[in-house]
Parts: structure tokens; C-alpha cells; sequence
């Protein structure tokens, strides 16, 4: 099995993707780095492990890291190593050859382990170190590494800075802290754009080990203070915002410098059983890479949205844009082949529906008001992919509900409930509210393929990913159809373009590959 990518990187014309990876089963253990390359972030190549648990200090795994590359074009990693005692340490691990493009070898520093936890942090509770930054103001580069404080349950994120990333110096105070959250795995730290001049600000992201889900918020850094100080203090770390409202773990960006973005990855995890990831001797995905911005218009979330690299794939493209669809209805979506799809859509409201509802009906939630089967009078609209007509579906839709303010909010949702006709398979409705601006339609973006569903609503401002396994909705068997469960009003899809996707096969490492 794998699970966190780890150290992701541009390196002399290849992306680099190492992973959290047991080689010796589908199930968490024996934690080695897998390693894969490629030259569009779509066409991978599998290569030898990059490293394997062979030190006293990382001998019960190695752990989940990052890449920094330096102004002259050389890199270094940082990962945490469980040691033979289970203490987690931080680790430093350089190229044999900075002139292997593929970075297929990789030196453990002999000062390792150069960093231990510090007095008050738990033996088991320090790891994942980021990509580090350059502070002028002293000339180190600082890194911050994850933990939580037993006093008020809380996560918190400590910077440590460096010259040599082999001597480290804890900065005082913490560059942040939420109490209640637990401990803060894969932290990420990372601005993002002030475009058209406006200021810059700051993403902090913590995948929570006790609910298993990757939050952000944004925020200021005040480099001289070590603060992270969130905008919103009702979206601060842990509380407010997630990358995805679906299965997305233990995500990590990077900077990439060949299209001047930055990079989003995530573990995406098996929702059936261990059994059935032993048996069919593998588990987990990676998610489709994200782009991820500031969003200018709000300023208050981020934006995702998959790497245009993955629009090669597209072959087959069908427009049914214009199609009106009533309240109550279905209408399948004329489709070839509906197992591998890029789905574009946007909606729009009946106006005269809209200006219908007085009521206000704050209570919606997605995860709670009964899915895309619960009927009210603007919604629940939107897709269903995955779908046999009959038993099997995974619905993508919105609903909007009017709030105590008489304003309207719009929630975007992804219901599993009727995913697979399988037992031992967890099915949940995940979604939350999206903002929409006025004058905008709802808008969302659908990738399928087989068994994961990667949703993308209101331009990247919302995400759910789902896995999912139907088991007649299948092949020739899946298809994709439109639906609008309001009880009244209807619904113009005002644009709806369907692209059939190809394959993208991924296989071992070839020298004609270079
Ligand atoms: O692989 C270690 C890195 O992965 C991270 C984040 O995913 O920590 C994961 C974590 O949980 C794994 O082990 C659990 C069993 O102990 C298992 O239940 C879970 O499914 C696994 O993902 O690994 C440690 C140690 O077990 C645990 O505290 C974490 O929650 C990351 O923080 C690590 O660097």
C-alpha cells in the first residue's frame, strides 16, 4: 500500500513523486519511500525505492518528508525516521549523484538523527518536517515540524531554523496553536499570490489525526514574531476550512518553477475494508495534482484545480450544453463509454423558484439532511456519475437553502449512499457550503474514473473526492445522467460538456524513458 506523498519536486526536466509505501503488503507497515517520475505530471514512471528503514534511527519506518531546493538548483530532503525505540526523529537525506535527474540514490547524512523532540514534546509526537524557506533577516532557512500539547488537546506548529539543516535551533513561542484539534500530521506552510498587487497571504495545513481530514486556513506570517495569525479566527487551523470534504489525506504542495505554480497532492485512502485491500493486494490512489491559488475573488478560501496537463487525456468531447431539466426529472446523458470522464457543467436557477422561497431553512447540512434523496425547493441538482439507472450511483449536486439573513447558501455535496450495492463499504454524503458570487452559476467540475470521484465546485473553491466501488454501474453498465430533485422550479444547464477520458498507463522505469 502507499500513502503520503513525500518530497514532491521539479528537478532538471522531471517531477518527482515519492510516497509513503510498504513493499511488503496492502496494508500500513515497514514504511519505505517509493519513488516516481514524470515530465507532465501524467505519465509516470515507477522507480526503484528511494529509501528503506536500514538505520537504528528510522529502522521501524521511514517517515513522511519534504524537498528543499536551494538557489543553486541542489536539493536536500528532510523526513522524519521512527527509530528502533519508536522516537521520532528528523532525518537528512541528500542525492548521491546531483547529476541523476531521476535522483534514484539517496545518501542518509551521517549526523542522523540532526534533530530529536524537544523537552515537553512526546517521543511519538514530532514529525513531518516541511520545505524549508530563507530568511533574510538572519541568513537560516527554517522549517516546521507538527506535534500537539496534551494541555487543551492542542496542535501546534514549531519552527526550527537552520544554516546547515544539520544543527537546529527551536525558534521560541510556536508559529501557531489550536486548542482541541489533536496533533498536527503533514503540516505544509506556504504562501500564496497577491495578484494585481494585493497583499500575499499565507496557507498553514494540518492533516489531523483524529478525524483524518486535511485542513488549511489563511492567515499572516510574521516572520520576526514566528506568527501565523489566521484571517478569520472562526476559520482558524482545524476548525473552519478543508482542502476536500471527501477522502484526502495527508497532502503536500511544492513550488513548481517550470509553469511557476504551486502543486497540490494528496493520499487518497480505501473506503472498504483491509480484507479487500489484501485481497486484491494493493490499496490507495493518489488524487489527481491540484493548482492551488488565493482565490482573488473572495479572498477567503483557496482555489484547486487539477494541472491542465490532465486535458491531453481527453479525447471524445460531447456538448449537451442548453438542456433544461424539471423538477422531479432524470435525463441521461447520450455517453459512449461513461467510466473515464471530464465533466464540465453549469447551472442555473429558474429566477421565479428563487424568489419563490421566503422561508429560511438554515438547518441543510450535506453529511446530514438525507443526500441527494432529500427534496427541497432549490435543490438538490447536479450529476450522477457512476450511475446503472437503477441501483448504483454517486451523486455530484448542489443545494441552496436561504439562511436566517434572507441571504441565499449554496452547498455542494457528494453522496455515496447508493455507490456500490457492496457491504463493508463506508458511505457517506461529504460536502459544505461554497460561496458563490452574484451574477455567478453553479458551477462544478467532475473526474471520474472507475472507483474515485474527484469534484471540483464554484472553480476549485470547493473539493470532494470520493472512492467508490459500484459493482453493476460498471463499464458498458456506467453512465451519467442529470438530475434536479427540487420540488419546484427548474434547472437550465447552461453549459455541459462531457469529455470521454483516455487511460494513462504508468509503468516501471525504462533508459528510452530518458
Ligand atoms: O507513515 C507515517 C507517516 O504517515 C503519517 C500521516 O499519514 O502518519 C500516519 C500514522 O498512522 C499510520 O499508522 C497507524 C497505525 O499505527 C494506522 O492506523 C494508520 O492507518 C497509518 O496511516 O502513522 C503513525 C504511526 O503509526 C501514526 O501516529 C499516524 O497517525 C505521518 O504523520 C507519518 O510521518
Amino acid at each position: 500500500m502507499h500513502a503520503d506523498p513525500n518530497g514532491p519536486v521539479y528537478y532538471r526536466g522531471w517531477y518527482h513523486l515519492f510516497y509513503q509505501y510498504n513493499p511488503e503488503g496492502a496494508v500500513w507497515g515497514n514504511i519505505a519511500w517509493g519513488h516516481a517520475v514524470s515530465r507532465d505530471l501524467v505519465h509516470w514512471r515507477h522507480l526503484p525505492l528511494a529509501m528503506v528503514p536500514d538505520q537504528w534511527y528510522d529502522i521501524n519506518g521511514v517517515w513522511t518528508g519534504s524537498a528543499t531546493v536551494f538557489p543553486d538548483g541542489s536539493l536536500n530532503m528532510l523526513y522524519t525516521g521512527s527509530t528502533n525505540a519508536s522516537v521520532q526523529v528528523q532525518c537528512l537525506a541528500l542525492p548521491e549523484d546531483p547529476n541523476d535527474s531521476l535522483l534514484r540514490n539517496w545518501t542518509k547524512h551521517e549526523a542522523n538523527p540532526i534533530l530529536l523532540p524537544p523537552p515537553g514534546i512526546g517521543d511519538k509526537d514530532f514529525r513531518d518536517p516541511t520545505t524549508a524557506w530563507f530568511d533574510e533577516s538572519d541568513g537560516t532557512w527554517r522549517t516546521v515540524i507538527g506535534s500537539k500539547d496534551n494541555n487543551g488537546h492542542a496542535g501546534i506548529a514549531m519552527v526550527y531554523k537552520t544554516k546547515d539543516f544539520i544543527s537546529y535551533e527551536l525558534i521560541p513561542g510556536l508559529l501557531h496553536r489550536v486548542d482541541g484539534t489533536g496533533m498536527w500530521e503533514c503540516i505544509d506552510f506556504y504562501p500564496v499570490s497577491g495578484k494585481n498587487g494585493s497583499e500575499e497571504l499565507y496557507v498553514i495545513k494540518e492533516s489531523s489525526d483524529d478525524d483524518r481530514h486535511d485542513w488549511y486556513a489563511l492567515g499572516r506570517y510574521d516572520a520576526k514574531a514566528n506568527t501565523f495569525t489566521p484571517i478569520d479566527t472562526e476559520n482558524d487551523l482545524g476548525i473552519g476550512l478543508r482542502y476536500d470534504w471527501g477522502k484526502f489525506y495527508a497532502s503536500k504542495t511544492f513550488y513548481d518553477p517550470a509553469k511557476e505554480r504551486r502543486v497540490l497532492w494528496s493520499w487518497i485512502g480505501e473506503t472498504d475494508s483491509e480484507r479487500a485491500d489484501v485481497a486484491k493486494g494493493w490499496a490507495s490512489l493518489m488524487s489527481i495534482p491540484r493548482t492551488v491559488e488565493l482565490d482573488e475573488k473572495t479572498r477567503t478560501n483557496l482555489i484547486q484545480w487539477p494541472v491542465e496537463e490532465i486535458e491531453t487525456l481527453r479525447i471524445n468531447s460531447t456538448d449537451l450544453s442548453g438542456v433544461t431539466i424539471d423538477h422531479g426529472s432524470v435525463f441521461p446523458l447520450p455517453l459512449r463509454r461513461a467510466t473515464q470522464l471530464d465533466i464540465e457543467a453549469s447551472f442555473r436557477l429558474d429566477a421565479a423558484a428563487v424568489a419563490a422561497i421566503n422561508e429560511a431553512d438554515v438547518g441543510y447540512n450535506c453529511s446530514t439532511s438525507g443526500g441527494s434523496a432529500n427534496r427541497g425547493t432549490l435543490g438538490p441538482f447536479g450529476i450522477l456519475v457512476l450511475a446503472d439507472g437503477k441501483e448504483e450511483q454517486t451523486a455530484v449536486y448542489f443545494y441552496v437553502s436561504r439562511g436566517l439573513d434572507g441571504a441565499l447558501q449554496t452547498h455542494f455535496c457528494q453522496d455515496e449512499s447508493r455507490s456500490t450495492i457492496a457491504k463493508d463499504v463506508v458511505k457517506r454524503v461529504v460536502g459544505y457550503t461554497v460561496p458563490v458570487l452574484d451574477g455567478e452559476a453553479f458551477s462544478v467540475r467532475v473526474l471520474v474514473d472507475h472507483s474515485i470521484v474527484e469534484s471540483f465546485a464554484m472553480g476549485g473553491r470547493s473539493t470532494a473526492t470520493s472512492r467508490v466501488y459500484p459493482t453493476e454501474a460498471i463499464y458498458a453498465a456506467a453512465g451519467a445522467y442529470l438530475f434536479n430533485n427540487a420540488t419546484s422550479g427548474t434547472v437550465t444547464v447552461e453549459k455541459l460538456i462531457v469529455h470521454e477520458m483516455d487511460s494513462s498507463y504508468n509503468q516501471v522505469f525504462m533508459s528510452e524513458d530518458l
